[in-house]
């Protein structure tokens, strides 16, 4: 092209990223979502401590520093002579006027942006960051919910959206031929470390379009201070500094000029007790107070009203556990972008950007620049991880077998009578309460959460018993258990089940530890589906099946919003043990075969119908042993023929490998520790 078609097109582009999307229309949902904080955020109190959100600041040039990020790209464009065609003949138009959404709340908010301008900016960002000799307008980048892990319904908020780049089935990028032959082998070679790293960059929180949400976002910026959020148990052991965290790093050199004149943020507070919240117990008369006294009438989450501060959270905890530094709050209409900064645990906001109706800096312009800048960002904090020689999880973690070994103070040692020590899980079964810790990934309970006891330890009590212990003022810690999640192993539609280290003291002062598996279920309907659980272990308990979970308890959280099902770990499910082997069922001998049907006989004749039998819920520890797990859908007492039919079922998927949804995706999360 001549100089002037340079000009040309340079004009072209700019009046095309100029335009004002449409007003945005969205039909009212039916029933109406509800503005609240969602159930995972029932996690989040177990925020470690040096990642959560401590100080909030309003930074207006946060706007103007990612425009100027996108006008420098495209001036580099035309002073290099870059434009191969005029952009009018090769982008979509912008629609104009109003956009009418087919789909109520969120999704209409998504749709809008998908039919409007987002592939528009996806399109001329991909470009103009990736492969700007290109002579086309490459699709590559690509904005959309990134998790599918749905817990709540209805609500009008999700915060799982965010950038993501595509990868072909051997885990390299997926840029087409001919954009992948104007992208440098620099570039390529970044974009495989952010796919190796996590293909899922960027937070976006969006709410359902509404007043409400509008009003939420309208109000963002009036916030200073923010009180950090941490369970209410007081008087609780400490647990042993068992790994080194690297405090996460934030670029070396930002695209934004963020100043934090206030200095380092200030030390946590808590809204509750702060004074004792803090201090470790000491000794054995260290005195631990549980988060209530009371065991509230409804163990299950509740939703509460988004505020902005609860908003600013939600999007925060997103940002840590996606290790995101940009975060837009978006109803559609009106939005903001954030930006975190680790080091001083700082979230910068923008000013109110409304999307129909931006002139300075123009909004389409500002999408390019932003998704620019969330590309960039994580590139070059990668770039640095990769030459200091980071690990990626930026911290380094001991087995949780030396998180437990010394994690009790207390070491009374008495030599009198060398009797053989009980195990964790007898002393546990006379214990019941229960303080949970969660030490993985993005967690580090500041506090731990209080549970007590509502159902008994099916190996050690009569299973029959069913009485609810009363909560106590204080327990001293030989009075607890401490149970410490140290990974989640799946996540299912009653619960997510965890990897834990159950420990407690014994008669003489020393500690006994036993890994078990802990799931938690936050909703009533899953609450009631875990509960329905128990009461199947209790009756196989009753008749000593076993091949099942040996089951140490049902504990209710008190202050509410989790129950936990503490069990013994059973090994690893068929379907994953089908991924090195594609065929599991012809890597099981005879007599692996034969040990499913003999517990499933042993099932049945306790009168339980499992209804569930899938390679997921079959199990084979590492000594070969057969388990059958996940009863939440079991019936009892079922008829002779409904057993019969569960036994061909499961004939038919040890022997032929038949299994009506084989291809069906396992609902197992990768392990996360
Ligand atoms: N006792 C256990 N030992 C080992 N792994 C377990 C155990 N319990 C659960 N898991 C793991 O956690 C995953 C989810 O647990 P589970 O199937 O019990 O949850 P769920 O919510 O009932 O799931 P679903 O939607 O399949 O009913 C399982 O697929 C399994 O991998």
């Amino acid at each position: 092209m001549t100089a002037t078609d340079q000009e040309e097109a340079a004009r072209q582009l700019n009046a095309i990223l100029s335009c004002h999307p449409p007003r945005l229309w969205v039909p009212r949902s039916e029933p109406p979502e509800i503005l609240a904080y969602p159930s995972r955020s029932w996690y989040d109190l177990h925020l470690d401590a040096n990642l959560a959100l401590r100080r909030l600041t309003s930074t207006p040039v946060v706007l103007d520093d990612i425009d100027e990020l996108a006008v420098r790209y495209l001036d580099d464009l035309r002073n290099n002579g870059l434009h191969s065609g005029l952009p009018e003949v090769h982008l979509p138009e912008v629609p104009s006027g109003e956009y009418r959404a087919a789909k109520p709340g969120i999704l209409g908010a998504v749709e809008y942006f998908q039919e409007s301008f987002l592939r528009l900016c996806l399109r001329i960002g991909t470009r103009l960051l990736l492969c700007p000799d290109a002579p086309t307008w490459p699709f590559f980048l690509v904005w959309r919910r990134v998790l599918n892990d749905d817990l709540d319904d209805g609500l009008a908020v999700d915060e799982k959206y965010g950038l993501y780049l595509p990868s072909t089935e051997s885990h390299h990028p997926n840029l087409r031929e001919a954009a992948r032959a104007y992208t440098s082998k620099q570039v390529m070679h970044d974009l495989q470390a952010l796919i190796d790293r996590s293909p899922n960059i960027g937070t976006w929180v969006m709410l359902a379009p509404s007043k409400e949400s509008e009003h939420l976002i309208s109000s963002l910026h009036e916030l200073q201070a923010v009180t950090p959020k941490a369970c209410r148990t007081t008087g609780f052991p400490r647990l042993p500094v068992s790994f080194e965290r690297q405090r996460p790093r934030d670029a070396s050199e930002p695209m934004w000029s963020l100043t934090d004149s206030e200095g380092p943020p200030e030390p946590l507070k808590r809204s509750l007790r702060s004074v004792d919240m803090l201090k470790p117990s000491v000794g054995s008369k260290s005195r631990i107070v549980p988060a209530a006294f009371r065991r509230r009438r409804s163990t299950a989450f509740e939703y509460e009203n988004l505020t902005p501060e609860s908003l600013l959270r939600l999007g925060w905890a997103r940002a840590v556990e996606t290790d995101s530094t940009i975060i837009v709050f978006s109803c559609g209409t009106l939005e903001r972008i954030a930006i975190r900064r680790r080091d001083t645990q700082t979230l910068h906001i923008s000013e109110l950007i409304k999307v129909s109706d931006s002139d300075s800096p123009p909004y389409l312009r500002l999408q390019v620049g932003l998704y620019i800048a969330v590309v960039k960002d994580t590139i070059a904090r990668l770039r640095e991880e990769g030459s200091a020689g980071l690990r990626r999880s930026s911290r380094k973690r001991k087995a949780p077998e030396a998180v437990s070994a010394l994690a009790f103070k207390r070491q009374k040692v008495d030599n009198k009578k060398p009797t053989k020590p009980e195990s964790a899980i007898t002393i546990a079964g006379r214990k019941d309460f229960m303080l949970l810790y969660l030490r993985y990934g993005m967690y580090d309970s500041p506090a731990p959460a209080s549970f007590v006891r509502i159902g008994p330890c099916l190996k050690t009590s009569d299973p029959a018993k069913s009485e609810r212990p009363s909560v106590k003022r204080r327990y001293s810690e030989d009075q607890c258990i401490r149970m410490i999640l140290t990974s989640q192993l799946g996540l299912g539609a009653t619960g997510v089940a965890h990897t834990a280290s159950l420990q407690v003291v014994d008669n003489d002062g020393a500690e006994q530890t036993q890994e078990v598996v802990v799931k938690i279920a936050l909703l009533p309907e899953p609450q009631a589906q875990l509960r329905h659980e128990f009461e199947i272990y209790r009756r196989l308990a009753t008749h000593a099946v076993q091949g099942v979970p040996e089951v140490y308890g049902l504990f209710e959280d008190l202050e509410g919003g989790a129950i936990a099902l503490v069990m013994s770990h059973c090994g690893e499910c068929l379907w994953l043990l089908r991924r090195t082997h594609p065929s599991f069922a012809l890597n099981l001998n005879v007599s692996e075969r034969q040990r499913f049907y003999a517990v499933l006989d042993d099932i049945h004749a306790a009168g339980v119908r499992h209804h569930d039998v899938r390679p997921e819920n079959l199990m084979l520890d590492p000594a070969g042993r057969a388990y059958f797990i996940d009863f939440d859908r079991a019936n009892l007492d079922p008829t002779d023929g409904a057993k019969r039919r569960e036994k061909r079922i499961l004939v038919g998927l040890l022997e032929r490998a038949h299994y009506p949804d084989y291809g069906m995706r396992s609902p197992q999360t990768p392990p996360s520790t």
